[in-house]
């Protein structure tokens, strides 16, 4: 393939700013967090420096472009993911809060004593704990899709879960933050479709959304969830895209400026989607970074960008498993651009610190999924994972730290 991976990496400062250390800096955290392209970190100083002003206050011509940008970066999310409009985008604070938002305005109003959610074993805990706390305020019933040791769902499971006029929601990952398993979201969705056409189906695409093509209308849920943080653009804002209908019928999370139509004393009518959901002053900047990022993505290419990555984890792969006494977790059909995996001869923290001494940026731990660490037996685990400026000699530097930590512990 002819991916400009030199021109792309040149154009992140931060991993410029290292490239030529003695030991160039190797990050190999983007799953946690994506670094910023100059054309993200330009759009939103230019705003601040030429531009700033609020949104939809006042009539002076500033706040009208800055609203006019605004509203345009909902536009470019629309189109990122295909949805049917912009106004089934709601700008969050990223994906943990976008999980909340569905969890306690849909579920606050439609789930009842004895109701059921059906989550997966590989999910991050923004897609379980929030969960649990709705369904212990509205006594609902949480139930969990297994895992089989490869790290892929079962899915002949699900049908055994899920009871038809109780399963009010069925929320799972696109692509797990920890295995990297990339679930069957359309196989997924016709399984859940065909019991109870009725029950609401949220995705969180916090992994998916960088890497690969996503079509809200193909895929068919009701919600999706994800983070400009991870996608190259800031942190701070996400978003929860939802059936227009289904946003319709739900009531605002938080009260204030911005979500009402009509406020009295006696009582306030509410804005339509998405205005509902975003009440006082939005994180204007970072909804324009998170629009200067969708056109990033959109410019560079989403498959080639994917494709890419898949060659990087597919190289890492292949490096890796040389390494004597390093396990890699689960191998499943499918897997996104991270690789999680143990080494006999040091906790995850102990080779990540080590790590860390040689330039290279892993992330050790459980990765707010414990639930998965339980799964596969292991207290915590070391994930490199990749992103559209992954270069093969950061892989080739994983490997003979690893390599230094075996010699060292081993
Ligand atoms: C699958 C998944 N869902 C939800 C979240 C929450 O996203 P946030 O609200 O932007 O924090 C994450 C973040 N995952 C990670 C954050 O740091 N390391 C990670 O693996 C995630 O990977």
């Amino acid at each position: 393939m002819n991916y400009p991976i030199d021109e792309i990496r040149s154009q992140f400062p931060v991993l410029a700013l290292h490239d030529h250390d003695a030991k160039p800096f190797a990050f190999l955290d983007s799953t946690a967090t994506t670094q910023k392209p100059e054309f993200v970190i330009d759009a939103m100083d230019n705003f601040y420096r030429k531009h700033y002003s609020s949104i939809k206050r006042g009539v002076y011509s500033m706040t009208a472009q800055t609203t006019d940008a605004y509203e345009s970066a909902r536009k470019k999310v629309a189109k990122f993911i295909n949805a049917q409009s912009e106004n089934e985008i709601v700008f969050t604070r990223g994906t943990t809060a976008s999980i909340n938002l569905c969890a306690w305005s849909y579920g606050r109003k439609f789930l009842k004593d004895g109701d059921e959610i059906v989550i997966s074993a590989l999910e991050h805990h923004a897609n379980i704990v929030s969960w649990q706390l709705i369904a212990e305020e509205r006594r609902a019933k949480l139930k969990v899709i297994p895992v089989a040791d490869d790290g892929d769902l079962i899915l002949e499971k699900i049908p055994e879960l899920i009871v038809k006029g109780k399963t009010k929601i069925v929320a799972f990952a696109q692509i797990s933050n920890t295995i990297g398993t990339e679930n069957p979201v359309k196989e997924i969705v016709k399984i859940v479709r065909g019991i109870d056409p009725e029950i609401k189906i949220l995705v969180d695409a916090a992994q998916s959304a960088p890497h690969k093509k996503i079509d809200v209308q193909d895929l068919d849920c009701d919600f999706l969830a994800f983070s400009g943080h991870k996608m190259y653009g800031p942190t701070g804002i996400g978003v929860l895209y939802g059936k227009y209908e289904i946003l319709e019928s739900m009531p605002p999370l938080q009260g204030g400026g911005e979500m009402i139509d009509q406020v009295t004393f006696e009582k306030t009518t509410f804005a339509l989607p998405p205005d509902r959901f975003e009440a006082g002053t939005p994180p204007i900047a970072e909804v324009i970074g998170l629009g200067a990022a969708v056109d990033w993505i959109n410019r560079t290419g989403i498959e080639a960008i994917s494709d890419y990555e898949q060659e990087i984890l597919h190289y890492a792969e292949s490096k890796l498993k040389e390494i004597p006494g390093l396990h890699i977790l689960g191998n499943p059909k499918h897997r996104g651009s991270l690789l999680s995996f143990t080494l006999d001869a040091a906790h995850p923290h102990d080779a990540a610190t080590l790590l860390d001494e040689d330039g290279i940026a892993v992330r050790s731990g459980h990765h707010c999924a414990q639930p998965v660490m339980q799964r596969f037996g292991v207290p915590a685990t070391i994930r490199a994972s990749f992103g559209a400026y992954t270069e093969k000699w950061e892989i080739d530097r994983l490997v003979e730290g690893l390599l230094r930590v075996n010699r060292i512990f081993g």
